[in-house]
């Protein structure tokens, strides 16, 4: 048994049962899209008596060759991952005699904090959304401990598991940073997040520990403001660049917005204290930003405050 330093939780070496059959594997409803695919509520009923347990079940997208490798990454690095703020892995499901493959992971009841804050934000207190970002914090500590960059952190990719607990989920877009460096470039940007990126990955592809810091920042808004739809962060940073904004991209909007130092406003409720946390993961400068480590004891102390 290990036990990683930040997640206390234990990676018993167990012979979980990782490879689900498909003709056991029965469609319930949809959950939403990730990258690389959508995630479905299934039922694995080997016994055929709806005693099975619930899981939820990621198909890959297309079978493009590129999003298969992309895909088989994504389930290797889940695979490895043993942290109570992580979505737990299950195993594979293999289709098409093995040309197509599903990635099978823990059902969370309550879905992505997005639905779930905005649906119950008359009894969530302040001191609930602390712990939820305290959560996050070591569940981003042990990602960095493995090397992890997430490089999609974002309120629609936290889950919820329980009214006091959620994980971290998505990892389509997770990279490892090589042992000589401590960032990683990407080549193919793709469809990215922007909103959520630091200025760095916006303007140079730079991926680091403190580019997931700086998303974090912007998950604190997103908790902070409810996740309501009128002060998501990109609704906030389209009505700043101007919604009729020709030729030039939006990124070089948005890159020269941060550069020229606007931030997200705080949030209408925002307690006090945790506006300047977001600040701190907002700074320009990539080796000004905190560590999860920092944010995690700041955020323990803003709960004990909240306590008293
Ligand atoms: N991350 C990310 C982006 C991709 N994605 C992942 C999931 C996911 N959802 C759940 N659970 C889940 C989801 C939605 C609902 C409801 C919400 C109200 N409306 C109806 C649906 C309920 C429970 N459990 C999971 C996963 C992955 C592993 N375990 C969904 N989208």
């Amino acid at each position: 048994v290990t036990q990683s330093p930040v997640c206390r939780s234990y990676s018993h070496p167990q012979h979980d049962q990782t490879l689900f059959e498909e003709r056991y594997l029965r469609y319930i409803s949809p959950l939403g899209k990730g990258n690389f695919g959508s995630v479905e509520l299934c039922r694995y009923d080997p016994l055929g008596d709806n005693t099975g347990e619930l899981v939820a079940v990621k198909k890959l997208q297309s079978n493009k060759q590129s999003n298969l490798e992309d895909f088989q990454k994504e389930v290797n690095t889940l695979h490895v991952l043993h942290c109570d703020y992580i979505v737990k892995y299950k195993g594979v499901c293999y289709s098409m005699g093995r040309l197509s493959m599903s990635l099978v992971m823990e059902y969370l009841p309550y879905g992505s904090l997005i639905g779930y804050l905005e649906k119950n934000k008359d009894n969530i207190n302040t001191r609930r959304m602390l712990l939820f970002a305290s959560q996050i914090c070591k569940g981003m500590e042990y990602l960095q401990s493995l090397r992890y960059v997430h490089r999609d952190l974002a309120a629609r990719n936290i889950l919820v598991a329980s009214e006091t607990l959620v994980k971290i989920a998505d990892f389509g877009l997770t990279k490892v940073i090589p042992h000589n460096k401590d960032y990683y470039r990407v080549t193919q940007p793709g469809e990215s997040p922007i909103f959520w990126y630091a200025p760095e990955s916006i303007t140079e592809s730079r991926f680091s520990q403190k580019s997931d810091v700086w998303s974090f920042g912007v998950v604190l808004h997103e908790i902070f403001s409810y996740c309501d739809i009128k002060y998501n962060p990109k609704r906030l940073y389209m009505q700043e660049i101007g919604h009729n904004v020709l030729g030039t991209s939006i990124s070089v909007h948005l890159a020269n917005l941060l550069k020229g130092n606007w931030r997200l406003p705080q949030p209408s409720n925002c307690p006090p204290k945790v506006y300047p946390l977001m600040r701190q993961c907002w700074a320009h400068d990539f080796d000004e930003r905190p560590y999860f480590s920092d944010l995690g004891n700041q955020i323990e102390t803003m709960i004990q405050d909240e306590r008293e």
